[in-house]
């Protein structure tokens, strides 16, 4: 058993790949072994977890993640004095391990409550085997109830390889389920009535953890999966063999920028950038042109030789006191070959003008915000996006939810979310890049690449700017050398690591990021 984000490398499987994984360990091992093997892994992480819990309480579910608490129930009560345990099912519904279990539970003493502790407190244990990754619809009624119990009490909680009703491959909560507090309205439980929440409001500080089996799912690590299962634990259970026989679909990101650090190296090796954007409205009195500073400051930060600023805004100064390394040039005083553009930051409408001659001239290209708004409406960019990846030249986009939904023709940004992985692929088959997939758990995609799921960075990124600096970021890594790929791995992980380490009780702006990159 390990903690799963530290091990060198961290992969995850399908649910598919993962029964796959399941079914031939469980043909060379003895009926019952492999869920004895989760019971018992399962109660050593309980007692590490919460050595001095007063109460544990484990709640089993109609199968077999059900079966793995009972197992762990058999350990536990030997181990412990009070160890509470309510299951949700039907004997004759049981799959046959867990039923197995349920007897083997029964022999051994373990009694069954029908209702939860009356009172948990801190320190105390919840351990949630409600359902895994056989959940197919949301918890209603009194799992729905219990599973809010679990999740707002003061005492820790731990998850049976997936917290319940939580879609394992793509992160989101099965729907209309409730959590917490603001579900309870005078007294009435309104299950789904109003949107879901994932941490309690009143004990925020939960410890939460998820002990997975076999291998990692990439659904704890994406969406709302993140919150929801904590700390990750991964126990293969012995079945590495048949782990390593089934081809990983998604792989934690933890690459790193390689900049150009030779000694000789002079300005022109370290590569140009172009930022393209920061268009202005007189009328309104606006101006976008901060967003290209930000993707011009990151660029710098980035390691980027010479930076230079496309601005659209003609009444924006062309200088900046504050970063006066920035050059200010049109793109057609520029070898656009030569250069990697960074284009749409605060760009507006008006960056469509200049789409088409950064499309078919610039080898290296990186699309964000408003330019990723103009390919989304513009059939013949796409067939121009197509043409670039026949040549060889590198294209990244970097959309957020809502511009991954306007990219690919959904109804908004909950479509995206609704299976962010399916839609970071799709996005990569249909414009034929590397697409990073903004959001909790970025995703970062290209053709023929797996799929890397970023596990750095946390909420403060959600600020103005952030995005403008990861573009900027990502073309400066290009611009040194780095295939987009890559660039785009490394830039998104050292971009959440700034957020990581961040003093928390400092306020973080984006331009903190840049200059921290
Ligand atoms: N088999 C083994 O030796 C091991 C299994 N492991 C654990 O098993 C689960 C997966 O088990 P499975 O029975 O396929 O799925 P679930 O336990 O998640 O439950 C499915 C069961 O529940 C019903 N159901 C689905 N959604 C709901 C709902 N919202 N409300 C009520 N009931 C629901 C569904 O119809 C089925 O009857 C895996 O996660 C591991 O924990 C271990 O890997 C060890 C070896
Ligand atoms: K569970």
């Amino acid at each position: 058993m390990h903690r799963f984000l530290s091990a060198p490398v961290a992969v995850c499987h399908s649910i598919e790949a993962t029964r796959l994984i399941e079914a031939t360990a469980m043909a060379d091992l003895p009926p019952r072994a492999l869920m004895q093997r989760a019971g018992q892994s399962l109660a050593r992480f309980a007692l590490a977890v919460a050595p001095h819990a007063r109460t544990i309480w484990i709640a089993c579910g109609p199968g077999n993640n059900g079966g793995d608490g009972m197992e762990a129930a058999i350990h536990l009560r030997r181990l412990h004095p009070n160890v509470v345990v309510t299951w949700f099912g039907d004997m004759r519904q049981l799959p046959s391990e867990a039923k197995q279990a349920l007897e083997a539970a029964m022999e051994a003493g373990v009694t069954f409550a029908i209702q939860p502790p009356d009172s948990l407190r801190p320190g105390d244990l919840c351990i949630d085997a409600l359902l895994g990754i056989g959940a197919n619809r949301a918890p209603k009624g009194k799992m729905n109830e219990w599973l809010q119990l679990m999740r707002s009490a003061p005492s820790d909680l731990i998850s049976v390889d997936v917290p319940s009703g939580l879609d394992a491959e793509s992160g989101v909560l099965l729907p209309n389920m409730g959590f917490g507090e603001t579900t309870m309205m005078a007294g009435i439980l309104l299950p789904g009535a109003l949107p879901d929440i994932t941490r309690s409001v009143k004990h925020p500080q939960q410890r939460r953890y998820t002990l997975t089996f076999l291998s990692g799912k990439p659904g704890l690590l994406t969406g709302e999966g993140i919150d929801l299962a904590g700390e990750i634990w991964l126990d293969p259970l012995g079945a590495e063999t048949w782990v390593r026989a089934v081809q990983p679909e998604w792989t934690v990101n933890r690459s790193k920028p390689k900049r150009v650090v030779d000694h000789h190296a002079h300005k022109g090796a370290r590569g140009d950038v172009v930022i393209v954007g920061g268009a202005g409205d007189a009328q309104k009195d606006h101006s976008m042109a901060g967003a290209c500073t930000l993707a011009g400051a990151a660029a710098l930060h980035g390691g980027a030789g010479r930076v230079y600023m496309h601005l659209l805004d003609a009444r924006a100064p062309r200088n900046n006191p504050l970063q006066p390394e920035l050059m200010y040039r049109s793109i057609r005083d520029l070898d656009l070959q030569k250069v990697t553009a960074v284009c749409g930051c605060g760009g507006g409408d008006a960056v469509g003008t200049l789409i088409p001659d950064l499309f078919t001239d610039c080898k290296q290209l990186v699309l964000d915000a408003d330019a990723l708004n103009v390919v989304a409406t513009d059939a013949a960019l796409r067939t121009l996006l197509q043409y670039r990846a026949q040549m060889g030249w590198q294209t990244v986009m970097t959309p957020h939810p809502l511009e991954a939904a306007r990219l690919l023709g959904r109804k908004d940004a909950a479509e995206v979310q609704a299976n962010r992985l399916q839609a970071v692929r799709e996005l990569v088959d249909v414009f034929e890049c590397v697409v990073v997939l903004k959001g909790s758990g970025t995703l970062i995609a290209g053709p023929g690449m797996p799929c890397h799921i970023n596990v750095t960075g946390n909420s403060r990124l959600a600020t103005a700017g952030t995005g403008d600096v990861l573009a900027g970021f990502i073309g400066a890594l290009m611009a040194q050398g780095m295939p987009a790929f890559e660039a785009a791995c490394a830039a998104v992980r050292r971009h959440g690591e700034v957020a990581d380490e961040w003093p928390t009780a400092t306020q973080l702006t984006a331009l903190d990021v840049a200059h921290r990159l």
